[in-house]
């Protein structure tokens, strides 16, 4: 309960950060589903040879993680290490989905905060001799509304560049898949003829 209360806080700055109705926002995740996964990584002998999880980001809207991983930035991988007292956040396909990749446009760039907004691509790894257990806590909308772009951040100059379709098919795609980075953001991007792929 109060991690869901943190992740209303942190949504509606990011609705405020975006322009975005947040009204909008709000419906979209108040009673939407929230969902925890822990991931405990036994010590591994070789932990050369072998991956925690593989390269993905997160089919979710965005995530409140406690422990560290490493994301892929500019090609390479770096470690986010855990601070004490902190999560780290990860923004998911949803989220990039609903705000029509806003983030992207040159016009936002500018809001510092924004810039540095994007789908996490992430993994984890290994170590020899210690265990490792994260908590991870995934928010969606609730399964029986639509993914799309936000209404209000789609006009006449401002096309659309995901599909929409309802939640629950998104899911059973995704799961159907093995994880491959970020692939399946690009399935569910508009070509540039307008046909959804
Ligand atoms: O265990 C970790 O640090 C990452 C877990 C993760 O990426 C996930 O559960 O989606
Ligand atoms: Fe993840």
């Amino acid at each position: 309960m109060e991690v869901k209360k943190l992740a209303m806080t942190i949504l509606s700055q990011m609705a405020k950060a975006l322009n975005m109705e947040s009204e909008e926002m709000r419906a979209l995740f108040s009673e939407g589903v929230q969902s925890m996964r822990m991931n405990y990584y036994p010590p591994c002998l070789e932990p050369d040879r072998a991956m925690g999880f593989t390269p993905h980001s997160d089919a979710d809207a965005f995530t409140i993680l406690y422990d560290g991983l490493q994301i892929r930035k500019n090609g390479k991988w770096v470690p986010v290490a855990p601070l004490h007292n902190a999560f780290v956040v990860n923004i998911g396909d949803i989220m990039e989905g609903d705000i029509n990749r806003i983030v992207r446009r040159p016009k936002v760039k500018e809001n510092k905060h924004c810039e540095q907004w994007s789908v996490s691509e992430h993994r984890a790894t290994v170590n020899s001799t210690k265990e490792r257990l994260s908590i991870a806590t995934f928010y969606n909308s609730d399964l029986d509304s639509e993914l799309g772009p936000a209404r209000s951040l789609v006009g006449p100059n401002k096309p659309p560049i995901f599909r929409r379709l309802p939640i629950e098919k998104y899911f059973k795609e995704f799961f159907s898949r093995k994880l491959n980075g970020k692939s399946y953001l690009d399935f569910m991007k508009i070509q540039s003829n307008g046909e959804a792929k």
